[in-house]
């Protein structure tokens, strides 16, 4: 049973330092120069002739999850076995460009409880600021679900708003994730095996283990800013989706793109389901 007075409790908080090597690494492992490795070289190297190495915005939830998977930012709520959290959502808000290395520092607190029934959702709210100079970079907002933790008679939270355009998309951007994509990803920092260990991902009744929300979270990123605003980081505003089901390794990702008057609206698809939901991306 999680404790839900904790509202407000400090949470995520902690240092992390990156380098060029993991801002490439993290470009390659959500997707970048898979259809072409000559394609989009200003994420995935630092020393091609002429192009001045750049990291993608959605890196941010890297830096902002430290070691997820060894540092569960969800202890304050009691003892949370961790075979119970899905991530559920994911929001980034960039008020400056990641640079290719770096230090930050990111201080988190439980921003909301939500009571979904079956489930509690829990809202992590975080700021990112530079370790040297207190530049910010993002406020991140994460939300876990705790799956059977719901119906304690708390706050369901605010309804969702957002609709599928009646339209047809502007766009569709099709990736190919690739069988070792999880393994891939993992060496981000999230070790959680539900995305490694067959055994673990059986016990939270998966069939084979899943992808990472925030690698599928990372291909739509990328398929977004390319659409909507060339690719072009210093564009970035805010980003956010639902993760609505789960992704395996070697899936098909689609990703259905509305223009809208300061970004777009978008949902991932594998086949006729939906993956990621109330997607919306600002401008910068
Ligand atoms: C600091 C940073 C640390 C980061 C650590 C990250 C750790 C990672 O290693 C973990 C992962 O990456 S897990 C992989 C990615 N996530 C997933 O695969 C989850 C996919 N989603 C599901 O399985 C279901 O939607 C599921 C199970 C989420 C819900 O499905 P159902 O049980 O069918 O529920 P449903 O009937 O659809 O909804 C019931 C109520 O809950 C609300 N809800 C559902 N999904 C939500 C979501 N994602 N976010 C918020 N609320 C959500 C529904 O709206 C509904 O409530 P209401 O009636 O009020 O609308």
């Amino acid at each position: 049973m999680i404790d839900h007075t904790k509202v407000g409790s400090p949470a995520a908080n902690w240092e992390r330092t990156w380098t060029t090597r993991d801002t490439m690494l993290y470009a390659v492992s959500v997707g970048a120069g898979a259809h072409d490795p000559t394609d989009e070289l200003r994420f995935t190297t630092d020393n091609t002739s002429g192009i001045t190495q750049q990291v993608l915005p959605t890196f941010v939830t890297v830096m902002a999850a430290g070691e997820a998977a060894t540092q569960n930012p969800l202890t304050v709520l009691g003892d949370i076995a961790v075979t119970s959290i899905v991530h559920g959502g994911q929001r980034i808000t960039l008020h400056n460009d990641i640079p290719p290395a770096g230090s930050v520092v990111s201080r988190g607190s439980i921003a909301a409880i939500y009571d979904k029934g079956r489930h509690a959702a829990i809202v992590l709210a975080s700021t990112i600021t530079d370790a040297d100079d207190g530049t910010p970079y993002a406020d991140i907002e994460t939300t876990m679900i705790l799956t059977g933790e719901g119906g304690f008679g708390g706050n369901p939270g605010p309804k969702a708003s957002w609709s599928v355009p009646d339209r047809e998309p502007d766009e569709i951007v099709t990736d190919h994730t690739r069988p070792e994509q999880a393994l891939l990803y993992r060496l981000n920092s999230d070790r959680n095996p539900l995305h490694s260990d067959p055994a673990f991902a059986a016990f939270m009744g998966r069939t084979r283990p899943t992808l990472h929300g925030l690698c599928t979270y990372g291909y739509a990123g990328r398929a977004v800013l390319a659409t909507v605003a060339e690719s072009d980081p210093g564009r970035f505003g805010s980003f956010f989706a639902r993760f609505a089901a789960p992704v395996e390794p070697g899936d098909e990702l689609h990703t259905l793109i509305w223009r809208t008057e300061n970004g777009a609206l978008f949902q991932t698809k594998v086949g006729d389901t939906v993956v990621l939901d109330h997607g919306e991306f600002r401008l910068r």
